[in-house]
């Protein structure tokens, strides 16, 4: 549950690197395997395939019968329209073709050219009119969190950050409890790299889970929603088939054992 009362599905499909098209072909199996949760971005260039198959799912005449709300849809500011955001929704929204977008996020703050906030009154106004269900924010630090806490109206209902067992960033996620900011593991696999894990390999053989079902597992335990991406039926349904098992707390922290602060990605103090 979003602090605006808004619900979000704990596990949602990624789409980075997701070809244009081929995302309303994964897409549309995600939806079959049960995610009701999709994660997408001006960037990835593939809004309209994301929304072509939420569309279909939706449709009277598709096999899921899926209702529009039924499936939360995410998209994202990219960093060179700050200033235009209201622009850039009403095209994110017109390329996905929905009426209704669950969730627009400040893709990264961007401190050299210091316009989030002015990005920000951007997305509260539309939040404020109705056009987007909720608002948030993605790689911004407790520093910038803490600035638009101070200088603006809305809490951002998410930080979706660089998360994984090389990464945990603990502090944050204590800030984000602190303030009901829901936090998004974005890589929550470490873009693969954690698959190769021989520590991670050792809890889950004997579980009998894979090492990506037993890290999205660690994830949700955490209280943080995640959202793989994966290109086969196969890794697409197992990394929705997270609920049959349990982890308890010496794995738990055996997993937490393993943060060596690594990203993966870009640092968001330095763009
Ligand atoms: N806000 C932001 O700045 C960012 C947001 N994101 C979001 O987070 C999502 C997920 O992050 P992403 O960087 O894609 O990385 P992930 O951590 O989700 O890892 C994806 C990689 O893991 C592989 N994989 C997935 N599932 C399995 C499995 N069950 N078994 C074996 N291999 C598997 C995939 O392979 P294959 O595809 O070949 O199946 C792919 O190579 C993105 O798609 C995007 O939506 C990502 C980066 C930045
Ligand atoms: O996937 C995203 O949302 C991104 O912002 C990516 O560009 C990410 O920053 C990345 O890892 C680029 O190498």
């Amino acid at each position: 549950m979003l602090n605006n009362g808004v619900t979000m599905p704990t596990v949602g499909f990624g789409t980075y690197q997701v070809p244009p098209e081929r995302a309303a072909e994964l897409v549309g199996l995600a939806l079959e395997a049960g995610y009701r949760h999709v994660d997408t971005a001006a960037l990835y260039r593939n809004e309209a395939g994301v929304g072509a198959a939420v569309r279909e799912a939706a449709a009277e005449a598709g096999d899921l019968r899926l209702r529009r709300e039924d499936v939360f849809v995410t998209t994202k500011l990219w960093n060179d329209r700050h200033d235009d955001a209201r622009a850039a929704f009403a095209r994110s929204r017109e390329t996905l073709g929905l009426t209704t977008v669950d969730q627009y996020l400040i893709h990264w703050p961007v401190p050299s050219a210091d316009r989030y906030v002015h990005a920000w009154r951007q997305l509260e106004a539309l939040y404020h009119e109705g056009a987007v269900r909720s608002i948030g924010v993605s790689n911004f630090t407790v520093g910038q969190l803490e600035r638009l806490l101070a200088e603006t109206d809305v809490i951002p209902a998410v930080n979706q950050v660089e998360l994984h067992p090389y990464l945990q960033q603990d502090d944050l996620l204590a800030f984000h409890a602190a303030h009901g900011i829901v936090t998004v593991a974005w890589s929550p696999l470490g873009r693969g790299a954690c698959l190769h894990d021989a520590e991670l390999a050792s809890i889950a053989g004997p579980l009998g889970v894979s090492i990506a079902q037993l890290i999205l597992r660690w994830h949700l335990q955490r209280g943080t929603v995640v959202i793989p991406k994966a290109s086969s039926a196969e890794r697409i349904a197992q990394n929705v088939d997270l609920f049959s098992f349990r982890l308890d707390d010496e794995t738990m922290a055996r997993i937490a054992a393993l943060d060596r602060g690594d990203r993966g990605g870009p640092d968001p103090e330095q763009m």
